[in-house]
């Protein structure tokens, strides 16, 4: 089942608390900026302060008054300029260093977490993870997170202010003010559930779309059109329903913060007029309270959407938090062992081992076999008889639910996996080729590899003459945005790699599947010479008839049903022999 929802991590406290301790190198920034923001707020008292003198000055005809009352609006103004600069470039410096921290880490996760659990998940949801959720969700976090702090300091500094003016006008203001959040309280909540399914359905929408381009060929090729283009409209209207709900309950917080911000300004200019009237304060002072209580219902009603934010901030981030708390693949990070990355050909032994991919569908059982140093063996059988999974846990992606794996005299379950995986030089089913050029691609068997190591490899896999005819050669730009490669010439390109590589033990899944007769033979002959010192394990669904195979290993519903040579496999007319006969049958070979 591939996952869709993401709301593992826990609670909004647990995320914030996980994203504070992911982001503790940067505390100093934070506390700076949190710094500014209340000295910033500080000075916006001052000049509510001094607009109410100079109204006083004006009103008194007191000029000393006002030019003292100018020289502070005047200092007001420079702080306001200096500390709004101060934390705008802050601002932007958080926000880029924590969100790019955060992909970065989830770009890392993504490298080394366990196969099994990458594969629960759609790539498109992955992608979305860490290009949206995390970089979008982050910085958004953050911005909430500060006007938070704002809107705080903002809201305590005013009401200490006006309480030296008059507390009981400061109390009765302050309890018009609240009745905001409480009026709101119900439709953010209402507000943050629908940003939940929104987030899910626009997630499902997501990969399905990535899955309906990956496979337009079949789509277009087989009666999925119609089925296709009904899931699309499905899940698309489950997305809308979540966005129209979410449009009109905004619209909805939008009005009634309206209507408690305009209530609260006649109240305060009632009540002030009539404490004016008893004398109590003076029209300069009910000035600054009008100023005030615009200034602070503007944060308040702010205060109101950025919890609703906040949580939406969050629930983003709590989907990237869901991969970083990814089981990772057994001792990545131990390195504590040497690598043995020799290219001594070493042997390969399977004791036992058994593996299920949930519980009670049994991939391999309780299978045993010696591939001996310096010698090829060719795991054949039907399809889902448990090739690819041998593969997979020799190559550590999935580890034996019992049973041991060593490669020479190292056990696999001590070693560092990526160690062990420096043993093994794999051609996978599933060839790969990164947008970037030819030597690109093919060096990264050997990070190192000069031009003439990465032609060689060329050569032998009959590409280097089809490279030399392209516009720029082994610079030529191929993958995504380059050439276009076929199907075999992608093979041919992944096969260089792993010959460059020049590892102890080369395993191939299906490696020639893409190729035509002649090519296969061409790379076939080339193995001859490249395996004459090296340990091959080759899997294949056709019953590879080749002179080289020391020993088969038959497969069939995860047991090794026969095991030998070509002449001892025939002699038995067996399983492999039915199989061979049956495929020189379909494709007419004598
Ligand atoms: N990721 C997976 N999750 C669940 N079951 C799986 C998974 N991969 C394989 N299986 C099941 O495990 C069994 C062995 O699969 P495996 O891919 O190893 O067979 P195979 O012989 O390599 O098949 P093929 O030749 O078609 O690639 C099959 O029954 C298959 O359905």
């Amino acid at each position: 089942m591939l996952k869709q929802s993401g709301n593992k991590a826990g609670s909004s406290w647990r995320v914030l608390t996980s994203l504070l301790q992911i982001n503790r190198k940067l505390w100093p920034q934070y506390v700076f900026l949190i710094i500014c923001i209340i000295l910033a707020a500080g000075i916006d008292v001052a000049g509510t302060e001094a607009f109410r003198r100079m109204i006083s000055a004006a009103t008194d005809s007191n000029m000393g008054a006002l030019r003292e009352s100018l020289l502070l609006a005047g200092g007001v103004i420079a702080g306001t300029v200096v500390l709004g600069s101060c934390a705008s470039l802050l601002t932007e410096f958080v926000n880029y260093r924590s969100s790019v921290h955060l992909e970065s880490l989830m770009v890392q996760k993504l490298l080394h977490m366990n196969i099994a659990s990458h594969r629960n998940y759609h790539s498109g949801d992955l992608v979305k993870r860490v290009s949206d959720n995390a970089r979008n969700g982050q910085i958004a976090l953050n911005n909430n997170l500060m006007d938070g702090f704002r809107v705080f300091a903002v809201i305590v500094l005013n009401l200490v202010y006006l309480s030296a003016i008059n507390i009981l006008f400061t109390v009765s203001c302050l309890v018009v003010a609240l009745l905001l959040p409480f009026a709101l309280k119900y439709l953010s909540r209402k507000l943050n559930v629908i940003y939940g399914h929104k987030l899910d359905a626009e997630s499902a929408l997501n990969a399905f779309t990535q899955e309906c381009i990956d496979g337009a060929e079949v789509v277009r090729t087989t009666s999925l059109g119609e089925r296709t283009d009904s899931i699309f409209h499905s899940k698309y209207a489950e997305f809308m329903k979540w966005t129209k709900k979410g449009i009109w309950f905004e619209s909805l917080t939008n009005q009634v913060n309206f209507f408690i911000r305009i209530g609260g300004m006649i109240f305060i200019i009632g009540y002030g007029g009539v404490l004016v009237k008893q004398e109590i304060i003076g029209v300069s002072s009910v000035v600054a309270f009008i100023l005030v209580f615009w200034r602070m219902l503007n944060p308040i009603s702010n205060a109101m959407v950025m919890w609703p934010r906040v949580q939406n901030s969050l629930s983003q981030l709590s989907r990237a938090l869901e991969i970083l708390e990814m089981e990772e693949e057994r001792g990545i990070h131990n390195g504590n062992e040497m690598s043995r990355n020799s290219s001594e050909p070493t042997m390969v032994q399977f004791s036992n081992v058994s593996f299920a991919y949930s519980p009670g569908r049994v991939a391999l059982d309780t299978i045993s076999f010696t591939v001996k140093a310096g010698t090829v063996t060719a795991i054949v059988g039907p399809s889902g008889s448990g090739k690819s999974t041998i593969l997979q846990l020799l190559l550590g992606f999935l580890q034996p639910a019992s049973g041991e794996i060593r490669i020479g005299s190292a056990l696999q379950a001590e070693r560092d996996v990526l160690q062990w995986r420096s043993d093994i030089s794999y051609i996978s089913q599933e060839m790969y080729v990164f947008s970037g050029t030819f030597f690109e691609n093919i060096a990264l068997g050997k990070l190192d590899a000069t031009l003439t190591e990465v032609m060689n490899a060329a050569q032998k896999v009959n590409m280097h003459d089809m490279i030399m005819s392209t516009p720029e050669g082994y610079g030529t730009l191929i993958g995504e945005g380059g050439l276009t490669l076929s199907g075999g010439e992608c093979q041919r390109i992944s096969i260089a790699r792993a010959l460059l590589k020049q590892a102890s033990l080369f395993v191939m899944d299906e490696p020639t599947s893409a190729l035509d007769g002649e090519n296969e033979a061409a790379i076939f002959r080339e193995f001859k010479n490249m395996i004459k010192d090296k340990t091959l394990i080759i899997v294949s669904h056709k019953p590879l008839r080749l002179e080289q195979v020391d020993q088969y290993l038959y497969l069939d519903h995860g047991q090794i049903v026969e095991q030998g040579t070509y002449e001892q496999l025939i002699a038995r007319k067996g399983k492999y022999y039915n199989l061979l006969n049956g495929y020189e049958e379909e494709h007419d070979i004598a």
